[in-house]
């Protein structure tokens, strides 16, 4: 296993705003990385530093080793960016014939078109297609060069289920046969049918780095509301991710394993009443983890802890 990019201590600054804070990560060989994290929460602008389509303002990005802007670097790297602009007369078909004469060892066309499910437009214009089938070929080209490296961000949106189910498996099948891949998402479903390893990245800090079961276990969280006459007892609770305190009395509480946190609040006598259990949102659960997390302090209303909720 070697490591085929990296940032070291890296910031990235827009004017006043940091969208990216002192983050360090490597990128080892073989892996599917997921990077998940909100809207803005700096995925892209870590992918476009990896590009070399940006600077860091501060820390070091390294490719292969080396810069990311050197053109030997960039030859073996493959990208799909959000929005991808495509030569609208061009066909699909003299696209991909196109990106592949930039490349060594491209796949064929057979093998690129058959993968992501191309043959019934391979003699449509670029722009003639679809939003769905964009994104498709746009996901195609960046694998075209065979490249060692692979940067997907957020490639399925847009998508149907047959769609984005179609490219995942594309996408697995061009990693088992060696290429390493990185892909952002704001959906857990798409990080949990690829990655094996998930980076976690909000507020431009990167707040976890896991396996997928151990990230999954920490934001696969669910909701219990109640109200109760002795909230300090939460406090002695086990499996409690997170506690806020809402406006009208009520208590929120985030949990790994709802079932297991009621059994425990009977068993230890606390009094609830108006006890509602709901699915967390990603988002609720990114919020639980950022508060938990050792580089960033809570000021806010919301307490979390990490009893019980480490898997
Ligand atoms: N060119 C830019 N100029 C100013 N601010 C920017 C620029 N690019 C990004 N930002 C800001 O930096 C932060 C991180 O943005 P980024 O696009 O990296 O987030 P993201 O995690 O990819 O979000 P999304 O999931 O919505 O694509 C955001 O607050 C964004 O507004």
């Amino acid at each position: 296993m070697t490591t085929l990019a990296s940032l070291d201590h890296v910031t990235r600054l827009f004017g006043e705003h940091r969208a990216l804070d002192t983050v360090s990560l490597e990128i080892d060989s073989g892996s599917i990385l997921g990077l998940l994290g909100p809207n803005g929460a700096g995925k892209t602008t870590l992918l476009t530093l990896l590009m070399g389509l940006r600077s860091p303002t501060s820390g070091i990005v390294r490719l292969f080793g080396g810069n990311p802007k050197d053109a030997a670097n960039r030859q073996r790297l493959g990208s799909t960016p959000q929005n991808t602009a495509l030569p609208a007369a061009l066909r699909v078909r003299e696209t991909i014939a196109l990106v592949a004469k930039h490349y060594e060892r491209p796949y064929t066309l057979e093998e690129i078109s058959q993968r992501f499910g191309l043959d019934d437009f391979l003699t449509k214009q670029t722009g003639a297609l679809s939003g769905g089938q964009r994104r498709r070929v746009s996901v195609a080209l960046a694998f075209v060069g065979r490249p060692d490296l692979v940067l997907l961000d957020e490639p399925t949106t847009g998508l149907d289920v047959d769609g984005r189910h179609m490219l995942w498996d594309a996408v697995r099948e061009l990693h088992r046969e060696g290429t390493t891949v990185v892909v952002t998402s704001h959906y857990l479903e798409e990080i949990e049918a690829l990655a094996e390893r998930v980076v976690v990245v909000d507020h431009g800090r990167l707040i976890a780095d896991g396996s997928l079961a151990n990230i999954v276990g920490k934001v696969n969280l669910h909701q219990v509301q109640l109200e109760s006459t002795s909230p300090a007892m939460l406090t002695t609770i086990q499996g409690i991710s997170s506690r806020v305190q809402n406006a009208d009395g009520s208590i929120t509480l985030l949990s790994p394993d709802s079932d297991a946190l009621v059994r425990e609040l009977v068993r230890a006598n606390v009094p609830f009443e108006n006890l509602r259990v709901r699915g967390a949102t990603l988002e609720e659960a990114f919020q639980a983890l950022t508060e938990s997390s050792p580089s960033r302090h809570d000021s806010g209303r919301s307490e979390s802890t990490t009893n019980g909720a480490e898997s």
